[in-house]
Order: structure tokens, then sequence, then C-alpha cells
């Protein structure tokens, strides 16, 4: 199955500002890992993940999904295997309806109306709202488009799912929810998240990035114990597990 892997080599990124935002990222992922991208504020996750999906191009090194490179005239087939979320909701949102924005991905890859509708009515339901199908997207709350983003990748049905910081804004019962999604979701999944609690749950293996480089590669269960790296990376040990009674009669109950 090494077809879908995503392989990280050797890559740099700078802004147009010169603000160099990656500084030689390697690392490869199988078909079918779940991989969290953690990291402080300002490390690269965001930019990778754009990297990841031909949103930027890097200055050098390169990025290969299953074996093919990355590049402006490979992008078109590569994009329809990947669904992405953006960090900010309000860059994935722009169709008049929230239907509308679900139908996007399905409706570009020239399918039925009737088929597209339905895989709408799927995704919708998956994330729990489908009460917001005729809503007008500008109009919802924050978790709202949040949710609303997601289903938009899920209406893709792709192969790999790439997601910005996806339990943002989320109130717990939908972030619990967008658990369950991740964990029902059986293909590579990358997650660039500062939720190191649903990074136990839903993540076999984390990435820590700093400084646009790859400072830990490791099972998130030994990486997410290991104070001394994450008090390093400017990151704190998840709440479950630093023994807090409170806490895991929340994760209980959520
Ligand atoms: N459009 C831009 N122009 C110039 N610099 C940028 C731009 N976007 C991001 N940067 C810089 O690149 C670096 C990496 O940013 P990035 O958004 O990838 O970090 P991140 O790890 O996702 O951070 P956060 O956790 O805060 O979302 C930061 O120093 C940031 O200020």
């Amino acid at each position: 199955m090494s077809h879908h892997n995503v392989i990280i080599d050797n890559v740099c990124y700078s802004y147009p500002d010169g603000k160099k935002a990656l500084n030689g990222v390697n690392f490869e992922i199988y078909h079918g890992e779940s991989v969290a991208v953690v990291g402080s504020n300002g490390a690269g996750k965001s930019t990778l993940l754009l990297s990841m999906v031909g949103i930027l191009f890097p200055d050098s090194g390169e990025i290969r999904i299953g074996n093919v490179p990355l590049d402006k005239k490979t992008l078109p087939s590569i994009r329809q295997r990947i669904g992405f979320t953006f960090q900010n909701p309000d860059h994935q949102l722009f169709s008049t309806t929230v239907y509308d924005d679900v139908a996007f991905g399905p409706r570009n890859y020239k399918l039925s109306e009737n088929e597209v509708k339905k895989r709408v009515e799927r995704a919708l339901e998956i994330v729990g709202a489908s009460h917001l199908s005729d809503r007008q997207t500008y109009k919802l709350s924050g978790g709202e488009k949040r949710s609303v983003s997601i289903a938009c990748v899920l209406s893709m049905e792709p192969d790999i799912l790439l997601m910005d910081e996806p339990s943002s804004n989320l109130d717990p019962k939908s972030r619990r929810r967008l658990i369950n999604i991740l964990k029902e979701f059986k293909h590579t999944k990358i997650i660039a998240t500062h939720d190191l609690d649903m990074v136990l749950d839903v993540c076999e293996r984390t990435i820590v990035i700093g400084e646009g480089r790859v400072l830990a590669d490791g099972k998130s269960d030994e990486i997410l114990r290991n104070e001394e790296l994450l008090d390093r990376c400017g990151l704190e040990k998840p709440f479950v597990l630093q023994g807090c009674p409170v806490c895991s009669k929340y994760k209980q109950m959520t």
C-alpha cells in the first residue's frame, strides 16, 4: 500500500517577506497512519500542511504523495485524494449556503446531483450539522463553521485527511464527535493541533515541529509523556496524563 505514503524530503520554505518557516523537514507517513503534528505557536505546522496540499510550494526539497512529486502539474490529480481543512474555516467556506459549500467538492468530481445530495446529507449528518444545510454560511457561529468545514472534506471521501486545528472552537460534545469521526476514518490522517488530549485519543504517532524542523517523531504515548521534551518545545502534558481526577472524569463525560 506504499502508493499513498506521504514523503517530506528536506523541505524548506520562506515566506515572501523572508521569514524562514520550514528549515529542512524530513519524514515519511505510511498509508493508513494517524499522525499528529504538534509544536508551539509559529513552529511551522500550518506552513507544512499548506505545502502538503500544494497551496505553498517548497523553495527546496520535495513532497511526494504515493511516489508522485507534488508540483503544479500533478497538483490537480493529487488534490482529488487529499481532504484539507484550514485552520480558519472562513478560508474554506465561500458559497452562499452550507449545502453548496459541502457540495462543492463532489460537484467538482462531476458526480450526478443525486450522488452529490447523498454525499452532502451523509457528511452533514456525520458532523451533526444536518439542521444547518439551508443556512447562509457567513451567519454561522465559529464552531458551526468548523463542523461544516469538516463536512466539506468528508463529502469528498478523501484517501488522506489533512486537518489544521480541527478541534478549535468546538464545544465538548462536538469535539467528542470529531474524535469519533477521526477514529472511524480508516485512511491516512495528519492533524496539526494544540489539543494534545485529542492526539492521545486519535493519533498513534506524533511529530514535534519547532523552528521549522522536526524535533521529535515517535509514538504519541511516549512523546506526550516526555516532560523534558514537551517543556523544551513549549508544550504541556495532556490533562489526562497529569493524573487529575477531575480531568479524567471530564474525559469520560465528553
Ligand atoms: N503569510 C506569512 N508571511 C510571513 N510569515 C508568515 C506567514 N504565515 C506564517 N508566517 C510565519 O511563519 C512561521 C510559521 O508559521 P505557521 O503558521 O506555519 O506556524 P504554526 O506552527 O502553524 O503556528 P500556530 O500554532 O500559531 O498556528 C511563523 O513565524 C509565522 O509568523
